[in-house]
């Protein structure tokens, strides 16, 4: 379903040293892999390479038996990226068509008749609670909210391959909630999903395999930077300000 061999990843270099690190993913139909790692540990960038974002260079990347190179042809990528839900951390809607339309549009480009466009956006628009929100334009819209509009629209075609970066599913236990629910019905009837975090939650409502992120670093040894104790306080702080410091 989805194969990614040695994939040269770009990580913080406070992580990795050199600032790439090789990832090897190999996830079948119906499974759910949990992306964990701290800041700059390559979480985003392993979503955007599956969902076609980025060019994969120096690997090989397999989604549902295509092969995602620089040498899928474009009608081809549009065909499979139609086939990816992916639910960045800021997402970017058209800000002239209202909410509704926007999660109308997957929908439209793919061609499905009027009829059921309506029916299917009206239905997942319930399922997100965006009843009030669904005449407005996104730009009137709280970040939460957009959150919940890039989900309605990420998943109103039952993608085949799921992608969520972390803020989706952490900044708000009623949207998590609802989000996990879908995706599990979703990897039940085949679709393969991938859950960035920094870390793994506990007793998730959609459990799963977990890759933790940077994979170059050893567990045991932990990686380059300062120590709390070596952080010193810049020094346009004043003395009260230093409580702030970690
Ligand atoms: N287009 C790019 N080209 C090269 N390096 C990049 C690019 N985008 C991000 N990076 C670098 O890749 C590393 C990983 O970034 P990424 O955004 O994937 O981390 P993350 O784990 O998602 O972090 P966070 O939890 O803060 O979102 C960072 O060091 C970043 O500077």
């Amino acid at each position: 379903m989805i194969s990614l061999k040695m994939l040269p990843l770009p990580t913080s270099p406070s992580l990795v040293p050199g600032g790439v690190q090789p990832v090897t993913v190999r996830l079948q139909r119906g499974e759910t892999l949990w992306v964990t790692g701290p800041a700059g540990a390559g979480k985003t960038a392993l979503l955007e390479t599956v969902a076609l974002r980025r060019p994969v260079m120096g690997s090989s990347l397999s989604i549902m038996n295509h092969e995602a190179s620089s040498r899928l042809g474009s009608e081809a990528r549009r065909q499979l990226r139609q086939r990816i839900g992916y639910i960045e951390a800021a997402p970017v809607f058209m800000n002239r068509l209202t909410v509704a339309d926007n999660i109308a549009l997957p929908l439209e480009l793919a061609h499905v008749r009027q009829a059921d466009i309506q029916r299917e956006t009206e239905s997942i628009i319930r399922w997100f609670q965006l009843e009030a929100q669904a005449g407005l334009l996104p730009d009137r819209l709280s970040h939460t909210m957009r959150l919940q509009v890039a989900c309605a629209r990420a998943l109103i075609t039952q993608p085949s391959v799921i992608l969520v970066d972390e803020p989706a599913l952490t900044l708000c236990p009623a949207l998590q909630d609802r989000l996990l629910t879908t995706i599990r019905g979703l990897t039940k009837n085949g679709a393969t999903a991938l859950l960035a975090t920094r870390t793994l939650p506990e007793a998730p409502a959609l459990p799963g395999q977990a890759l933790s992120l940077p994979q170059a670093a050893s567990p045991s040894s932990p990686p380059p930077g300062p120590s709390q104790s070596a952080i010193t306080a810049p020094l346009f702080l004043s003395p009260d300000d230093k409580g702030l410091l970690p």
